[in-house]
């Protein structure tokens, strides 16, 4: 995505004003037998950009769906803003997801894609179609496809349709962002392009958010603290400087020299 520039007036409305750290404490999850996290905590200030960063079943999709009240842990609480979140349904956390698979409806049209969080909403909750027409628009903006509203999921390139999604997402106003290997899909120059476009849109929302990756540039380059994982464990939490400057363990000395 290009660098943002005409659309700057709407950043400030797309703010949150509630902080939204997030707590993690001594989280635990067990899938039968299978042990996808030991009890880990983490503190994630409110607005950050995070990565969960480790290779193949590490368990970081078990901590980031975990947040996003797609699973519940066997022990352990989750706070969101200081209150325990722990037991919250999926609608009541109200975050916003992206998955690898754009997850589009292929019957809509982007316009409708957006749209269609809202439209979901018992009537009392559901903004006028002016009030949709003006969020979805300005999404559209956000995003850098402004023309595209009329378009279908299957006239699109990969890495449109994945901004797409992230504007589906931001539509119903999260409170966090949750990534699960967003641009794991796409080839390398589409991957850099989004990394930027991502960046760029977390700056201007300041939403808290967390993304999955198991592509440490990825992580590096766009995290501003990233999470390493191994066997369902938290290895190091850092910013990128400091993770290569000084792993914490001979695993993420070895991954990250890999
Ligand atoms: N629904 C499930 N049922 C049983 N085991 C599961 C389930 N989900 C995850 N696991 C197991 O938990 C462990 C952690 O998986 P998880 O998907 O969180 O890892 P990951 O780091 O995201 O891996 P990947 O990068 O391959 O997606 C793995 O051993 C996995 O097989």
């Amino acid at each position: 995505m290009a660098p943002c520039g005409t659309a700057g007036g709407h950043a400030t409305s797309l703010r949150k004003d509630r902080p939204m750290n997030i707590e993690i404490e001594e989280l635990a999850k067990e899938f039968g037998t299978t042990r996808a996290l030991h009890p880990v905590s983490l503190s994630i200030p409110s607005g950050a950009l995070v990565a969960l960063l480790g290779p193949s079943g590490s368990g970081k999709t078990t901590l980031l769906r975990v947040l996003g009240g797609l699973e519940f842990p066997t022990s352990g609480r989750v706070l969101f803003g200081g209150l325990d979140a722990t037991g919250l349904s999926v609608q009541d956390r109200r975050a916003g997801f992206v998955f690898q698979s754009y997850a589009l409806f292929r019957h809509m049209t982007v316009f409708e894609n957006i749209a269609y969080g809202l439209r979901a909403r018992p009537r009392r909750e559901r903004p006028a179609e002016a009030e949709i027409v003006r969020r979805v628009n300005r999404l559209l903006e956000l995003i850098q496809l402004p023309e595209i509203g009329g378009r279908y999921p299957n006239q699109l390139s990969g890495g449109q349709r994945q901004r797409v999604a992230l504007a589906r997402a931001l539509a119903i106003e999260p409170r966090m962002l949750l990534l699960d290997e967003p641009f794991g899909a796409l080839d390398a120059k589409v991957r850099k392009e989004l990394r930027q476009g991502l960046r760029e849109i977390h700056d201007r929302t300041g939403l808290t958010t967390v993304f999955v990756t198991h592509d440490q540039e990825e992580a590096m380059e766009l995290a501003d603290l990233v999470v390493i994982m191994s066997m369902g464990r938290i290895e190091q939490v850092g910013k990128p400087t400091e993770i290569r400057a000084r792993p914490a363990t001979d695993f993420v000395r070895d991954f990250t020299a890999a």
